[in-house]
């Protein structure tokens, strides 16, 4: 089931979930609104080889934003560190990026219980769009499970910030 925002306050303030920083303001009926980090990832390379580890350029925002171009590929942040080892969670656009034109999210929503850190978002845009650092671009639903929980140690544990893909530390199959 997913957790009402009461739900998510009450077991933040228990300390099973994690959300740094927190602020009750951002809390939603269903989930928490996160804002993004200044922190902005931009692969450079012509073609991307899966098993070989990517070299992103590294862009700091300002206070000023940042215009991401249609046709690129961004990785962005959260500010928040989030997470939970009691719940699975989600991340979605809010709609009133979305609507913009702002997408954050395409095809690896699940957050595992566990996995408690900074999450990276996949970015592009429909047209030329100013975002700020700061601003609330999405949302997590955290999931009660069945069964025990297991907890994440995965590529990412220990992340700070956006992270490239670490596909290329995957054991390559054998021809
Ligand atoms: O859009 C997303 C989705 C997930 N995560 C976080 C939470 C999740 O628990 C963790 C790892 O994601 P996933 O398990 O999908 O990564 P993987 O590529 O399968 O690597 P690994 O098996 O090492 O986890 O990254 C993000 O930061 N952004």
């Amino acid at each position: 089931m997913i957790l009402s925002g009461p739900e998510i306050l009450a077991e933040t303030r228990a300390g099973r979930i994690h959300i740094d920083d927190f602020d009750p303001e951002r809390l939603e009926p269903n989930s928490y609104g996160f804002r993004l980090a200044d922190d902005i990832l931009r692969y450079e390379q012509d073609v991307i080889d899966c098993f070989e580890a990517p070299t992103p350029e590294h862009l700091k925002m300002g206070p000023e934003g940042m215009v991401l171009e249609p046709g690129r590929f961004y990785l962005g942040g959260t500010m928040e560190a989030m997470g939970s080892p009691h719940y699975a969670a989600t991340l979605y656009a809010c709609r009133s990026a979305s609507t913009l034109g702002i997408w954050i999210q395409f095809s690896a929503p699940l957050g595992h219980s566990g996995a408690v850190f900074p999450w990276t978002l996949e970015m592009k845009v429909a047209h030329p769009v100013r975002v700020y650092p700061g601003m609330v671009i999405g949302k997590l639903a955290f999931w009660s499970m069945q069964g025990d929980p297991t907890g994440y140690d995965g590529k990412y544990t220990g992340s700070t910030s956006a992270v490239a893909s670490r596909l290329s530390l995957d054991v390559r199959v054998p021809d």
